[in-house]
């Protein structure tokens, strides 16, 4: 651990990248493996973090790894997977050969809709202001649509407005919505450019005092859903089917394992968002809010049998992601990504990541319901643990498997195995 002396470093940000890599390892007392490793990482990167992210130093690289076997509206694609965590991709290469037999899956969108929020302060009868700003649904169109011509061009642009009023600890305050198609956009910017323009002439339409203006990440009106069928000789037979139910019921009942239900479900949405350049956090933020939209935070997926004992699963989530914008065009990893998943509007990039969200659902639910998650995970994880006791090159192959034929992928066994192959024995 570095034992930094003082946080304040002057003028970092209007330094080069290795002069601040350098004034970083002075103040932190780095030591020359750890100069090495940051500088080593940022070869050929860095000029391009510069750009990215501020007082950059190094990168940090993610594994992609391709899923095989999806089907998406009856086409085959590869899917890249940006992910440090393993088995993940192996989840969704497995479920989704096993959905194959009967097409895979099917997705149906609402449309690459964004809102942004602008809130109106301080105005006595909150309920006269939302009309107000109705009554001026022409003028916001005009306003909206002179902010961003591009987009308009492009068959984007300001769509509808819904005013609400919402009460609070301070008393009723009116939220405006904007409705903007951000067409092959997550659009982050344009609705924030528009509300920004926007806002002034709502003060002074309704006399209220406008404060924020924002996007929502609870993009509600950017829904995507994916559907599968796998039958059950694909999932081994009827009794797992009916205890992949249970799991089911058991995540939409109740928020403890909701959460990891969830979180498996992104494990597999997060790794094609951050593949493709788009914004994890948004996307992250948008689903546990509309997971949570009943008023409870519930299961993500839902699951049932269809009338030949299939198990179905629907995957119905927001899914806000680009192919313009944020790092997407501009990182030539994401734009590699993006040439092999072969999408040509943010609208079929985002019913991939839906569906491979619920094969990652199902994969999970599969394993938890089966053998339990440590036999596929930890079997695949054990060549991590061969690496974080130090094996190289033959040693990791030759650790891990010794720690999957005992069946217990820990440390010290890591440690001992590790100690006995160095001492030949
Ligand atoms: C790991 C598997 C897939 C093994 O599953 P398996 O049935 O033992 O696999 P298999 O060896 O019989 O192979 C079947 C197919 O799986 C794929 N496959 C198999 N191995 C690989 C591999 N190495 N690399 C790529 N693909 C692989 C591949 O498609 C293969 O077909 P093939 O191509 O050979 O004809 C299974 O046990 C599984 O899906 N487990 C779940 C893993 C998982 O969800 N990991 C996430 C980490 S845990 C977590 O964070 C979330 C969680 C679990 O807590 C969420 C929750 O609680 O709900
Ligand atoms: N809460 C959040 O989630 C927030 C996220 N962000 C960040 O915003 C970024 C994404 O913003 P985003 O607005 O998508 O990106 P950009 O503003 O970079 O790109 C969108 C713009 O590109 C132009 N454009 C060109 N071709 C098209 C096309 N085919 N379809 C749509 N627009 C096109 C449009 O006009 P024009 O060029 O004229 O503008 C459009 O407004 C991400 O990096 C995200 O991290 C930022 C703030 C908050």
């Amino acid at each position: 651990m570095s034992d930094a002396r003082s946080s304040r470093i002057e003028g970092l940000h209007k330094m080069t990248p290795a002069e601040r890599l350098q004034a970083v390892s002075r103040q932190a007392g780095l030591g020359n493996s750890a100069i090495d490793a940051l500088a080593t990482a940022a070869e050929g990167q860095i000029e391009l973090a510069d750009r990215l992210v501020e007082n950059a130093i190094s990168t940090m690289a993610i594994p992609v790894g391709i899923a095989t076997n999806m089907v998406v509206d009856g086409r085959e694609v590869l899917v890249p997977m940006a992910t440090e965590e393993s088995s993940v991709i192996a989840a969704v290469c497995n479920s989704a050969k096993r959905c194959r037999s009967t097409g895979g899956f099917v997705t149906s969108t609402s449309g690459p809709v964004m809102a942004a929020q602008i809130q109106l302060l301080g105005a006595s009868d909150p309920m006269n202001v939302r009309l107000k700003v109705y009554e001026r649904i022409d003028e916001i169109r005009t306003i909206c649509d002179e902010t961003d011509p591009l987009l308009v061009k492009f068959g984007g642009g300001f769509r509808d407005i819904d005013v609400r009023v919402i009460d609070t600890d301070e008393g009723p305050m009116t939220i405006v919505h904007i409705i903007v198609d951000t067409r092959d956009a997550m659009g982050a910017n344009a609705v924030n450019s528009m509300a920004e323009a926007l806002a002034p002439k709502l003060s002074e339409w309704t006399g209220a005092r406008s404060l924020l203006r924002i996007l929502t990440n609870l993009a509600d009106r950017r829904v995507v859903r994916a559907r599968a069928v796998w039958p059950v000789s694909e999932i081994g037979g009827e009794e797992v089917r009916d205890d992949m139910l249970s799991a089911y019921h058991f995540a939409d009942a109740d928020p403890y394992r909701a959460a990891t239900h969830n979180k498996g479900i992104m494990n597999g949405v997060s790794a094609v968002v951050l593949a493709t350049g788009n914004d994890t956090r948004a996307i992250e933020a948008g689903a546990h809010a509309y997971a949570a939209r009943d008023g409870w935070y519930r299961s993500m997926s839902r699951w049932e049998t269809d009338g030949d004992g299939n198990l179905v699963g629907i995957l119905e989530m927001p899914m806000a992601v680009g192919l313009i914008g944020g790092a997407t065009k501009i990182h030539p990893t994401a734009q590699a990504n993006l040439e092999i998943l072969g999408v040509k509007t943010a609208d079929a990039l985002a019913r991939i990541i839906v569906s491979v969200g619920l094969a990652q659902n199902f994969g999970a639910m599969r394993a938890l319901a089966t053998t339990g998650i440590q036999k596929g995970h930890m079997a695949l994880h054990a060549q991590n643990v061969a690496l974080m006791v130090g094996a190289v090159g033959v040693e990791i192959d030759l650790v891990a498997s010794e720690l999957k034929a005992l069946g217990k992928v820990r440390q010290d066994l890591a440690e001992e195995i590790l100690a006995r192959i160095r001492a030949g024995k």
